[in-house]
């Protein structure tokens, strides 16, 4: 049997679940309904029980018998009613099995103790142990053990009663504990059906709950998974920047942004100096430490609004959006100056890392990415040949004046 079914598992015979941890964390699911419906339940029958006491009056009048049920009947609605404020009111948070099977003793006891009093009147008694054993199953809310202990504790008992009080003949007292016998045989089957339906339902619903639970977890994975896909696919690996695909998006997108708002835009193409030499003295492996600095330094040193990303080797580009010539020539020189300082790092201090920056930008509206790069890339060439560590701009675009 799986796992989950043998959790859910109601026993047969009462009622319960047979995993003592899936019960109890039902009866805590159901408690403060039962307590309600307990002192409720409890508090009407001991009114009922109560309101017996005219009958007693009609039957028996002022007499010794009458005045010993009535003190027992206010002995067991006093008791009732008590155990029902208590359980209200005080019972706190733990379910407590004596407590709630008090009244069903208190009330049989009771019930019990009426025959010898009143023994003429026990054809009307039978009817009401018949009713009082209904209800003990189906009104009080209890556990279907305890009723049926308290159920056959007030069948025995009246019987026995009937027998020794009120001269019960044998043939009456076999019909009599057929009678009983049924109105107990029809309670507990009715009692164990209620039971085991209202758990059927509660693992019902608690199943549907796991399974929800878990597509929920299932749904956070996957969105968890396409975040990382995501991520994987629009960042380089190494520097962490946009990789050349999603920054040509971006890249885009900022530049016809800019010329529907008539505002200047720059690129930068920026390449670190001498990297070769870099990777041949201190190994591939420092080199891809120096470039993911490099990266970041120029990353830390632009605009939020700018947007950098790697485009190839040790090559970088960068889009400004909103930035004129001489914007970007300040941008750049600043980010030149900032690398340049990495040689205070002990460990770039025999490196010298520096790059230069070919700029190109533009202010007008037909003016595409590609040739923006290439503009740039050409200006990147001249600051090269020019002995590096410049910054080369291309104040228009579509001229060719440097
Ligand atoms: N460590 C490392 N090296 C890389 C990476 N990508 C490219 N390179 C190396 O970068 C070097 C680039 O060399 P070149 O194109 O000759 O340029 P350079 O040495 O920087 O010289 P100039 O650009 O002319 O100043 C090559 O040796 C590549 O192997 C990388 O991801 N990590």
């Amino acid at each position: 049997m799986p796992l989950r079914e043998k959790k859910y598992q109601v026993h047969g015979l009462t009622g319960q679940f047979c995993d003592a941890s899936s019960e109890l964390m039902y009866r805590r699911t159901i408690q403060e309904s039962v307590r309600l419906e307990f002192s409720l339940a409890v508090s009407v029958a001991a009114c009922v029980f109560g309101m017996f006491v005219i009958s007693d009056y009609y039957l028996l009048g002022l007499t010794r018998s009458f005045y010993l049920l009535l003190t027992m009947r206010i002995v067991v609605v006093s008791l009732c009613l008590l155990i029902a404020f208590v359980v209200r009111r005080w019972s706190g948070n733990d379910y407590r099995v004596w407590l709630h099977a008090l009244p069903l003793w208190v009330f049989a006891t009771g019930i019990i103790l009426i025959v010898p009093l009143r023994p003429e009147s026990l054809s009307t008694q039978i009817t009401a142990v018949a009713v009082a054993t209904m209800g003990f199953y189906l009104l009080i809310p209890n556990r279907l053990t305890v009723v049926t202990a308290a159920s056959l504790y007030l069948n025995i008992g009246f019987l026995v009663s009937a027998v020794l009080f009120a001269g019960l003949t044998p043939i009456g007292m076999l019909l009599l504990a057929v009678l009983l016998g049924m109105s107990n045989v029809v309670g507990f089957f009715a009692l164990l059906r209620l039971e085991r339906l209202q758990r059927k339902q509660y693992a019902m619903l608690y199943e549907e709950r796991d399974q929800n639970r878990q597509l929920h977890n299932e749904i956070a994975h996957r969105q968890s998974l396409e975040e990382q896909l995501r991520i994987a696919a629009e960042r380089d690996a190494l520097t962490n920047l946009n990789n050349r695909g999603h920054f040509m998006k971006l890249a885009k997108g900022l530049l016809k942004r800019s010329q529907y708002e008539k505002v200047p835009f720059s690129l930068f193409m920026i390449d670190v100096d001498h990297f070769k030499s870099i990777n041949d003295t201190w190994g591939h492996s420092h080199g891809d430490w120096v470039l993911t600095k490099i990266a970041g330094v120029c990353a830390e040193s632009l605009r939020p609004s700018d947007v950098i990303g790697r485009f190839g080797g040790e090559e970088f580009v960068v889009a400004l959006p909103n930035t004129s010539p001489s914007e970007a020539q300040m941008i750049a020189e600043r980010l030149k100056m900032k690398v340049a300082e990495l040689s205070s790092m002990e460990e770039m201090s025999k490196l010298n890392p520096s790059i230069t920056i070919g700029v190109a930008a533009t202010s007008a509206d037909d003016v595409g990415l590609e040739s923006l790069i290439t503009r740039a890339d050409q200006m990147l060439y001249v600051g090269k040949r020019g002995g590096r560590n410049q910054v080369v701009v291309c104040r228009d675009a579509r001229s060719d004046s440097s």
